[in-house]
């Protein structure tokens, strides 16, 4: 079952505002090497978060049998005005270490939630990640989001930028607005596949559906056929819009695992414009994981800098300093004040936009270089969150 507007939130209050001004160490917060990441968990939300926990484990069996029906002191207790629960097997369970460790547990199966339905590539960058995962479709980003807030699965795969049709930005704007870590990334090869109902041949296609990220990856052949766009939540939506309404003349550009998932037939493979289509994915938990120094690492920034000459140039340059190469730089208008008056002139007011820069950097936070280029960036930027440290991911 897909989760669905999935609206409330790990706390009873409405969601924090981003704290603007608030640099790294101002809340709950850990220590990784010398540097303090924040949690943000009040204890309101852990309060929330540890009975939300049930849901999680709601196929476990009870091992006590519930106080009501037995009989001996505890009934009796009742009797007398004791007010015990009625089944201590819906009281929420404590959290243990274990709950609160990021990686996969033995045994058990991690959840992970997707946008999209099944046989979308989100899901097929899910099992990249976790190859024993349970996959949980969702209906929009925000519901995968809040979905690993409330503990209804254990992390979300989520795409962030695409080598041709460029960055999800409502992606990088929820990713400041909910609180949680990125403990990973999946870089995914995209091979887009034309399907049709069985017997149909490509030409006989007059309109094709699929999501437009996968329309601006496909152009030449969607222009060559000549045909309709018809928009979809996801590429596996499209293709079970094919399937079940059955349209001999519309196709739906998917996976060639949605195909099989939806009983289609593939009428042209490989059909993206640049061959080497790569969808780059976070994957976003509630707590940070530990920079190992196995492996190289990224470490995802977002800042914003007082108004000046030369300010992006000063907040770069502690990374180029310390030789740390910058994989990505995204920047976002600042939603809750997106202008800055600056100068009150006689014929107007002077301008700015005011914007996000959300970084990626190929350093491990546990690298002293690291820490020391994000504590130099903290003395001048006017905000700065460290959004998490992961292992770099390579595409297979
Ligand atoms: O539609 C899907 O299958 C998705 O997983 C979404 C999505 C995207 O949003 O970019 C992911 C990868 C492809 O680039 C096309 C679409």
């Amino acid at each position: 079952m897909a989760l669905q507007g999935v609206s409330i939130w790990g706390c009873s209050k409405s969601p924090p505002p981003p704290q603007f001004g608030v640099a790294v160490a101002n809340s709950h917060s850990t220590l990784i090497g010398n540097l303090r990441y924040d949690f943000d968990k009040c204890r309101c939300c852990l309060g929330v978060l540890a009975q939300r926990a049930t849901t999680a484990v709601e196929d476990e069996k009870p091992t006590v049998p519930p106080l009501a029906h037995s009989s001996g002191p505890a009934h009796q207790n009742e009797a007398k005005g004791f007010h015990f629960h009625k089944d201590m097997n819906l009281l929420p369970k404590p959290l243990t270490a274990i709950d609160l460790y990021s990686s996969p547990r033995d045994g058990k199966k991690v959840r992970v939630a997707y946008q999209g339905l099944p046989g979308a590539y989100s899901e097929d960058a899910a099992f990249k990640a976790y190859p024993k995962c349970e996959t949980v479709p969702c209906d929009n980003f925000e519901a995968a989001f809040k979905a690993v807030e409330l503990w209804l699965v254990d992390k979300a795969v989520l795409p962030i930028e695409n080598s041709v049709g460029g960055s999800i930005h409502r992606n990088y704007d929820l990713l400041l607005r909910h609180r949680l870590h990125i403990v990973g990334e999946v870089q995914l090869r995209v091979n887009h596949c034309l399907l049709g109902l069985p017997g149909v041949r490509k030409e006989e296609l007059k309109a094709v559906v699929s999501h437009p990220q996968a329309f601006a990856q496909c152009e030449k052949i969607l222009s060559a056929l000549g045909v309709v766009k018809i928009s979809a939540h996801d590429t596996a939506a499209s293709a079970q819009t094919v399937a079940s309404n059955r349209p001999r003349d519309t196709g739906a550009i998917a996976s060639s695992r949605a195909a099989k998932v939806y009983g289609l037939n593939i009428l042209a493979e490989r059909i993206q414009d640049d061959d080497e289509n790569i969808t780059r994915f976070l994957v976003l938990g509630r707590e940070p994981i530990i920079p190992g120094a196995d492996r190289p690492h990224k470490t995802s920034i977002v800042f914003s800098l007082e108004e000046g000459p030369g300010v992006l140039f000063k907040a770069l340059a502690v990374f180029a300093m310390r030789d740390i190469n910058l994989s990505k730089i995204e920047s976002r208008p600042l939603k809750q004040r997106p202008l800055r008056v600056v100068d009150d002139l006689n014929e107007g007011n002077a301008t700015y936009f005011d914007y996000l820069f959300y970084i990626d950097i190929e350093a491990s936070m546990a690298e002293p270089r690291a820490q020391y280029a994000v504590g130099q960036l903290q003395e001048f930027a006017r905000f700065l969150r460290v959004l998490g440290c992961y292992p770099m991911d390579t595409v297979l």
